[in-house]
């Protein structure tokens, strides 16, 4: 995208400036229609940016997020979703100082001043940038920054109209898939624990289960619940139980493997879904979350609190579940059975 022939001195060199900023604005509009209907952000983030450098012959383009708190959860789900391409986090103030807290590009061709803006890999090469602002509820949470190695290409006092077009494309297009985002985040995720809710839960097993099936594999699930949670409540009160029930979800992800999934179901019970794992492979983590728990216990105001959990098992290596539901019900009266199993012996 090169915008230096400001005025043109004759006619055919005018025909050729209207031509070539034709030809951006043309292809500013089949980036912005390709990348418009994408609905995660990395996906949104992937092909925007082949795009870009793809259709200006850049050599690099990547992101950069500060480290406001607000985009955590951004990098976060962009690392989830396996984007693809280089995201960099740099603290906020450095990143307003070398933008000089503007929502325009900076074009720039003496880089070592901008280091930190560029991946460690691109550093020696790249000869010139044009760092375009990402705005987001009206503050700069980033930039989307377009390198090449052609040091005249990008210089300071340049006229940046099309730039700044694709910064504000560009800014607008990021907000709404994020948006969207956030709102299929409402409604998949519990608000306390972070985990996936019961409602993604009603989604994902009779997927997982008809997955199961088709590549004739097993699938296995542990209900759980807390033992005596209504006690911590009363005893140290509701921001206690809250944190725990926080720490029990931290504790379960640390000890499950990526591709299985853990989920709030109600209050104090979860519901782990193991794709590929037998009975007895679902019986050993339960015991492992069991002994971890017995080990690590969760701390509230100077005191040691050794949670406890019960569970129940359903696999489709002990039986030919019809529906998910049926599964599940299964796994819940086993909890059952367990916990007045204990109670009993008390
Ligand atoms: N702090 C907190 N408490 C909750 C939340 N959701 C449900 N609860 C409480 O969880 C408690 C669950 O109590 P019970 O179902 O009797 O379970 P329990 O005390 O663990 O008893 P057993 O299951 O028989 O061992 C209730 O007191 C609910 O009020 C929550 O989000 N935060």
């Amino acid at each position: 995208m090169s915008e230096d022939k400001l005025y043109p001195l004759n006619v055919s060199e005018l025909i050729e400036h209207a031509r070539n900023n034709e030809r951006i604005a043309r292809t500013l509009f089949e980036i912005e229609v390709e990348v418009m209907n994408l609905s995660d952000c990395a996906a949104f983030f992937d092909r925007l940016t082949d795009m870009v450098r793809e259709r200006f012959a850049l050599d690099d383009v990547w992101l950069v997020l500060s480290n406001i708190e607000a985009n955590a959860r951004l990098a976060e789900t962009l690392r989830e979703q396996g984007a693809l391409n280089t995201i960099l986090t740099v603290a906020t103030v450095d990143l307003l100082r070398l933008v000089e807290n503007r929502r325009e590009p900076v074009l720039v061709d003496e880089l070592a001043r901008y280091r930190q803006l560029i991946p460690p890999t691109s550093r020696d090469r790249l000869g010139s940038l044009a760092i375009l602002p990402l705005v987001m509820d009206d503050r700069i949470v980033g930039a989307m920054i377009l390198g090449t190695r052609d040091r005249e290409r990008y210089q300071p006092g340049m006229e940046f109209f099309f730039l700044h077009q694709l910064a504000v494309k560009v800014s607008i297009g990021f907000s709404s898939v994020w948006a969207r985002e956030q709102l299929r985040l409402l409604a998949t995720r519990d608000a306390l624990t972070g985990l996936r809710n019961r409602r993604d839960l009603d989604l994902a097993l009779p997927q997982e289960l008809s997955r199961a099936r088709r590549y004739g594999q097993p699938l296995s699930l542990l209900f759980m619940d807390c033992d005596d949670f209504k006690q911590i409540n009363d005893t140290h009160g509701h921001d206690c139980g809250d944190a725990y029930l926080r720490f029990l979800a931290r504790i379960f992800i640390s000890l499950l493997r990526e591709d299985d999934s853990v989920f709030r179901y109600a209050g104090d019970e979860f519901v782990v879904v193991l794709p590929n794992q037998t009975y007895s492979a679902a019986q050993a983590i339960a015991e492992r979350m069991e002994a971890h728990l017995q080990q690590v216990p969760f701390s509230w105001r100077q005191k040691a609190l050794v949670a406890s959990i019960s569970y129940g098992i359903a696999s489709t290596s002990q039986a030919n579940w019809l529906n998910a539901e049926d599964m599940l019900r299964h796994a819940d009266q086993k909890l059952y059975a367990l916990k007045r199993e204990r109670k009993a012996a008390l």
